[in-house]
């Protein structure tokens, strides 16, 4: 055996998982991870600076033969890279942690424990309960013992006045307790020495530590009642014996844990249930020949086959065939969703009815759902603000109580009241375990994040949570987000010369070049009318005003007023027509070709059914509501009063979009951005909250603070209300947490707090937490379609 430079672990040279050579000594690694962080800077884990000797070696650098695979991904270098246990939820760092590997992802451990609760949370269960089982066997027999001692004595004395028998020395009372509490204390209470351990090996003081260390003053100093009582301060009537103390004490804190894991393993339930997505396989067309291969191992660009019933392998566009697929367990949606050539499907849905092949286009951690799960994952582990807060009170909180403690036991001691003192001490330690306060934040956000990613409302963590609290205000950007963005031509008004048809023409002639919804639009109606379109050149589009350029030898100019403003022409003729189209929610473009006014043309786009409610609940929750949109005031204004907005910002250049955000923000209003992050990315970036909206299989591109995957304005208000919930959830969390320490502490450092309440309060203090948590689950938050 060897111990690695890096972590410190003992591990046997043959099964290593790397080797390194440096300055002349062996070194040998428990994993790729602690080679690579020896590799960056072998002469800091080399126990003493490099030998003189060093120059042997090419610039004393490290020699390194290696077991790990080329291909391996090398840790990148320097800094501590720092990950979160996902069962915990502590800040371990990556390079010596214990680490899984699951679904493409690594996943990194505080403790044993932890990793085999994330890897059969089931076991882990099934070993805490047998550990509770013991010690709650104790605790019954022990009372059944008093209660049955109580009796004997009661029986005991009446007899001895007739016959008194000699009492046996090895069935004294404090005996059979000694011979009951000693499992409770060590196999029970294993765990606990455990997890002290490894904090105060980190230089840390837990709660762990809090409860091993009460419990075992009692049991020790139970012991030395009984066994050599003459070394103890205290008078022989006062020489009781406090095992049931302890026992008590970790038999309720671990029925405390044991409830607890039953409550977050449910809970926890998001991500592994999205994890459970992942179809074990897929038929892939290879060389012509359908086979059945694990589905990880399709890659980009093949050929998958689809059956009725079957899962989707991975990401990828429909090739052949057509189907409904159920795509609930990632967008909430509950409608199937009907799928032809051209569609995009999903890895992890579910295929109905049809059977149809597609072209994986993702695979692996690029695939939506791997993103979905990272984004939940990621979302769980973080914590808010506030809980940093409180992780800070409690650094300075767990070692002020520990001065408490001795203080109360000294004090009570130096009164003469040796036991008392005792008691006092232990019960300080046991009520001020801040077990509570570290769950607080996690269990909240695990529920709350969970219960969103079933809805398809991906949530990025304590921060929004934080900010969506505060929430004045919601930007809605109009195209595609409060409508649907699939305008249709309504009104060809011409002026000129030019017949309709060939305005109609020329326009969509040029808007063929352009990727805009409005140009679309009139490239649709143009073929929908069957005209034939001739290609134009010179093609420019200019963002916000319109497009320009030559068709048939025309210079055709199409676009808002600000555009033919700028090339110098009076819009002044059309402006009857244009107020017409406009007061009726219409978009209106002005052609001009040939540098003279030609005509207008108008297209219509249909609001998205849920908008209006949408509007009028956030407006109920005092929000208030601005819709934001490039399009004219007029148009805007008609379609904002439909939706029962009162508040427009209209004719906005696209790139003063995030300006315009970041003037509501220096106003002091919490502002969330909702939009399709088509061109709006940059003032979804700049709000407090980006809300990205009908997101689908995009998830990775977003930046958004908050992801919808549906295409549903009502998630906006599911998302806030939802975030909000947690929040509230998190600082109730908190209260459940501090209220008992804070109320407890002083009565126990006075004595007058039996250590065992003090137990029984701690549990109930976690139990509060995580239940209160848990019925967050069962929050109903409307919205919802
Ligand atoms: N390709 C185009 N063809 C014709 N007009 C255009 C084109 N692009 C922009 N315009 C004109 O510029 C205006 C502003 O366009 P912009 O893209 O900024 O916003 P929008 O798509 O109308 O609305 P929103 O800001 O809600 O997304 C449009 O209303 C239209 O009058
Ligand atoms: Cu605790």
């Amino acid at each position: 055996m060897s111990t690695d430079p890096v972590c410190g672990m003992q591990v046997d040279e043959r099964t290593a998982a790397g080797h390194a050579e440096f300055a002349g000594q062996h070194y040998h690694f428990c994993s790729p991870h602690c080679l690579a962080k020896f590799q960056v800077d072998p002469a800091a884990y080399a126990g003493q600076p490099a030998p003189a000797h060093a120059h042997h070696h090419a610039h004393g650098a490290a020699h390194v033969h290696t077991a790990v695979p080329a291909a391996m991904p090398v840790a990148p270098p320097a800094g501590k890279e720092m990950a979160k246990d996902p069962i915990c939820g502590m800040v371990v760092d990556k390079a010596t942690a214990l680490k899984t590997e699951r679904a493409g992802r690594s996943y990194y451990f505080c403790s044993v424990g932890c990793q085999r609760t994330f890897e059969a949370p089931e076991a882990e269960l099934k070993s805490m309960r047998t550990r509770v089982a013991i010690a709650l066997t104790g605790v019954l027999a022990l009372a059944a013992l008093r209660a049955g001692a109580f009796l004997a004595l009661a029986t005991g004395a009446t007899l001895v006045t007739w016959a008194p028998i000699p009492a046996l020395p090895w069935f004294t009372w404090g005996m059979w307790l000694f011979l009951l509490v000693t499992p409770v204390q060590f196999i029970g209470g294993w765990s606990f020495y455990t997890g002290a351990w490894t904090a105060v090996r980190a230089r840390r003081i837990n709660m762990d530590f809090l409860i091993a260390l009460g419990t075992t003053v009692a049991y020790l100093y139970s012991v030395a009642v009984l066994f050599f009582p003459e070394v103890l301060p205290v008078k022989v009537e006062e020489r009781d014996v406090y095992f049931e103390v302890s026992a008590v004490i970790i038999a309720f804190v671990l029925l405390g844990r044991y409830m607890e894991e039953l409550i977050k393993k449910r809970s926890s339930a998001a991500v592994r249930k999205l994890l459970d997505l992942k179809p074990a396989t897929a038929h892939v067309v290879r060389d012509g020949v359908e086979m059945e291969v694990p589905a990880e191992s399709v890659m980009v660009g093949e050929t998958v086959r689809v059956r009725p019933g079957e899962k989707i392998a991975t990401d990828g566009e429909v090739t052949d065939g057509r189907s409904a697929v159920d795509e609930s367990m990632l967008t909430g949606e509950s409608m199937p969703v009907d799928k032809a050539p051209g569609s995009a499907v999903i890895g992890g849905t579910l295929n109905r009815s049809g059977a149809f092949a597609f072209r994986a286009t993702k695979v692996g951690a690029d695939t939506a759902l791997a993103q979905i799960i990272k984004l939940v994952e990621d979302a769980q582990a973080s914590s808010a603000q506030i809980q940093r807060l409180a992780d800070r009170v409690t650094g300075y909180f767990v070692p002020a109580v520990v001065a408490i403690a001795v203080a109360a036991f000294l004090g009570w001691w130096a009164l003469g009241n040796f036991p008392q003192g005792l008691l006092a001490f232990i019960a300080v330690l046991i009520i001020a375990c801040p077990c509570a306060l570290g769950i607080a934040t996690p269990a909240a956000l695990m529920v709350g994040v969970g219960k969103g990613a079933e809805a398809g409302i991906l949530i990025r963590g304590g921060e929004v949570l934080e900010r969506a609290e505060a929430l004045t205000t919601v930007v809605f950007d109009k195209t595609g987000t409060l409508t649907r963005g699939e305008p249709a031509l309504t009104d060809l008004v011409a002026f000129g010369a030019l017949p309709e048809d060939e305005l109609l023409r020329l326009a969509a002639a040029l808007e063929a070049g352009s990727e805009h919804p409005l140009g679309e639009a009139i490239v649709r109606g143009a073929r929908h009318r069957g005209i034939a379109l001739p290609a134009a050149s010179d093609f420019v589009a200019i963002p916000g005003q319109g497009v320009k350029g030559e068709v048939d030898g025309h210079a055709v100019l199409l676009g808002n007023r600000r555009l033919l403003a700028g090339a110098g022409l009076d819009t002044a003729p059309a402006e009857a027509a244009l107020a017409r189209c406009e007061a009726e929610g219409k978009t209106a473009m002005l052609v001009a070709v040939d540098g003279a006014l030609a005509g207008i043309v108008a297209v219509a786009d249909t609001l998205k059914p849920e908008a209006a409610a949408a509007v009028a609940a956030l407006t109920g929750e005092g929000v208030r509501v601005v819709m934001l949109t490039g399009d004219n005031r007029r148009t805007a204004d008609t379609i904002a009063r439909t939706l029962g907005i009162s508040e427009v910002i209209a004719e906005v250049l696209p790139e003063t979009k995030a300006q315009t955000i970041a003037g509501l923000k220096a106003q002091g209003q919490c502002v969330a951005m909702v939009g399709d992050g088509v061109n709006d990315a940059p003032a979804l970036a700049t709000a407090d909250i980006g809300i990205a909206i009908g997101s689908g299989s995009d998830v990775a591109k977003e930046t958004g603070g908050i992801i919808l995957i549906r295409d549903d304005v009502g998630d906006v208000v599911t998302a806030i209300r939802l975030s909000r919930a947690t929040m509230r959830k998190i600082k109730q969390n908190l209260f459940w947490a501090f209220i008992y320490n804070t109320v407890g502490l002083p009565v126990a450092a006075f004595g007058l707090l039996n250590p065992i309440i003090a137990a029984a309060a701690m549990a109930l203090s976690s139990l509060s937490v995580v239940v209160n948590s848990a019925l967050l689950k069962r929050a109903r938050l409307g919205g919802q379609s």
